[in-house]
């Protein structure tokens, strides 16, 4: 069997929004990356073993005394270095060459002039320059340092005017650095560029692909788990969906799913995922109607906070009940991915920018019999995807929009009833379903409708309407930690509207969120 981590990058964070991105372009290429903090020993590094290693970008300034430097020893293992931003700006800081702060802020787009032709940079241009002949990419900057001076026998590869020093190289060594950001596609040969390192200079070879790691995966469950049971709770979800195929694959019966009715789901949801896994794939799934327990529990309870305290603790004892009716279960599945994991840590060195806690890698109770599984660990959620797909999940099914476990809980605001999410889910089926037929759904990254508890007045065939409002979400992210709100067409946001007040009773008005997060979060709870 491949091994298919035998060829890898190592990416070192020095807190920017990008750092994962880069990983994910790296493995889009198909080989191995892993993220780690800027203060890797040398030891580490070693037991990793990468075949070259990418410095990443940064908020702070190379220029202040006490900002992060990469290990002295990255620039004495023989092994290639590319630094990105930060990373070129430290790079050149620590070779003996300078940095200075300047004034203006570069940020957005800019155009880079090709000043000498390298491993890196080489057969790529987006335009040429008419005086020099020389050619020109377009990329995105976004920096205020630059490098003033280039250390050791590094050359000037690249420029733009107020930049001079846009991209440098010491081919000997295997030392590059740019100031642009290869990462965001913005940068139109950016992802050239990565290859161009991790391929061609680091030689590293594709070995990270789906089918490959579904093998490794299904190879290191079957070693983990031998005849004993597995627990999933599986959602419908993407993350829980992949890690249900990918473990009936593995171990077949001797998975066994809880999927829980918590009275909080999409409209149809609770057939559909039973459909999709009992019906068609025969995973054993248990379906939990619990509706009535998460209803009753939540009952009085106002408070956001409260409130998914109580979700969470629910799903617990229910998956509790679920385990001891299970002859030999030893473990539990979860479906953590690797932001999870990258996020996690940065919460708890509070080196990186702290994002979130996720509560299934840190959150779990210590008492906690069950050991893990956990496949997706290792995964970004665009490569969670492809595996699914090539598990044979409908396409439908691995490319929807996420839903959080405490589902229309937290889109009801204040107290939850009944009522309200039967209104609400009719609303949200409504507007994803014109979604679909616009061909706006694929290019929302979250669409969902909201209850707001408040009464409005409006007028439905000349009788007097006065009844709750529904607001509308939908967003554009990458990442889900920062957000725009998409910009549906009035067309589309119209039929929505009409369509929700004309055929639900209990709603005499519509609005559309127009905020972005941050400040706003992407879910109003
Ligand atoms: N209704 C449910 N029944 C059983 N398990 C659930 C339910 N809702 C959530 N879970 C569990 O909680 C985990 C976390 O939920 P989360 O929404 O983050 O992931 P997901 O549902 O698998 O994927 P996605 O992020 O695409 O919604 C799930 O992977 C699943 O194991
Ligand atoms: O499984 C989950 N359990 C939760 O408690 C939870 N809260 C928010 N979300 C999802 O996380 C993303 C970011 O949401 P926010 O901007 O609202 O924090 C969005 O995709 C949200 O849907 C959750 N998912
Ligand atoms: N994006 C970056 O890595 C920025 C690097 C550094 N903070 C600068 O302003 O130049
Ligand atoms: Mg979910």
């Amino acid at each position: 069997m491949t091994d298919i981590h035998a060829h890898k990058i190592l990416i070192l964070d020095f807190g920017s929004q990008y750092t994962q991105l880069i990983a994910r372009r790296v493995r889009e290429i198909g080989v191995y990356s892993e993220v780690r903090a800027f203060d890797i020993t040398e030891a580490e590094i070693r037991d990793y073993n990468p075949n070259g290693i990418i410095l990443a970008g940064g908020p702070e300034s190379v220029t202040e005394l006490d900002s992060p430097r990469a290990p002295q020893c990255v620039f004495e293992m023989g092994l290639p270095v590319f630094g990105i931003c930060y990373g070129m700006q430290t790079m050149a800081e620590q070779l003996g060459g300078a940095v200075e702060g300047s004034k203006v802020q570069e940020f957005g787009y800019a155009q880079i002039r090709i000043d000498a032709e390298n491993a890196l940079i080489k057969d790529i241009k987006d335009h040429v320059d008419h005086e020099t002949g020389k050619g020109l990419l377009d990329v995105w900057m976004s920096h205020g340092d630059k490098v003033a001076r280039v250390p050791g026998e590094f050359t000037v590869t690249a420029s733009t005017p107020s930049c001079p020093i846009a991209a440098m190289a010491w081919e000997e060594k295997q030392f590059y650095g740019v100031q642009f950001h290869p990462e965001v596609t913005h940068t139109l040969q950016g992802q050239r560029i990565l290859e161009h390192f991790v391929l061609g200079i680091c030689g590293a070879e594709r070995l990270w692909t789906p089918a490959q790691i579904i093998e490794d995966q299904i190879g290191r469950v079957r070693e983990q788990v031998g005849d004993r049971h597995v627990l999933l709770g599986l959602s419908g979800g993407v993350d829980s969906s992949v890690v249900a195929a990918l473990l009936h694959k593995a171990i077949g019966d001797q998975l066994t799913c809880v999927f829980v009715d918590n009275g909080l789901l999409r409209k149809n949801e609770g057939d559909q995922v039973m459909e999709t896994f009992a019906k068609h794939m025969g995973v054993k799934v248990i379906r939990v109607d619990a509706e009535d327990q998460f209803l009753s529990r939540l009952k009085g309870e106002n408070d956001p906070e409260a409130k998914r305290k109580i979700i969470g603790n629910t799903f617990i004892d229910i998956f509790d009940e679920e385990s001891s009716k299970i002859e030999g279960v030893d473990f539990l599945a979860q479906g953590t991915i690797y932001p999870d994991v990258i996020e996690s840590a940065a919460a708890k060195t509070g080196k990186a920018h702290v994002i979130k806690s996720h509560h299934n890698v840190g959150g779990l109770p210590e008492t906690m019999k069950l050991k893990l599984v956990e496949p997706l660990r290792e995964l970004f959620k665009d490569e969670v995807r492809k595996l699914g797909v090539e598990l044979g999940l409908p396409y439908d099914m691995v490319y929807r929009h996420p839903f959080p476990g405490p589902g229309l809980g937290v889109r009801i605001l204040g107290e939850v009833k009944k009522d309200y999410a039967d209104i609400l889910r009719e609303a949200d089926a409504i507007f994803i379903e014109e979604l679909h037929n616009s061909g706006w759904y694929h290019k929302t990254s979250q669409a969902f409708a909201v209850f707001l508890p408040v009464k409005s007045v409006g007028v439905v065939g000349d009788a007097r309407r006065y009844e709750w409002v529904i607001a509308l979400r939908a967003v554009e992210t990458i990442d889900f930690m920062t957000a725009r709100w998409a910009h549906l067409p009035y067309e589309l946001l119209e039929k929505v509207s009409n369509r929700i007040i004309n055929e639900i009773n209990g709603v005499s008005r519509v609005t559309y969120d127009v905020s972005s997060k941050p400040p706003a979060t992407i879910e109003w709870e």
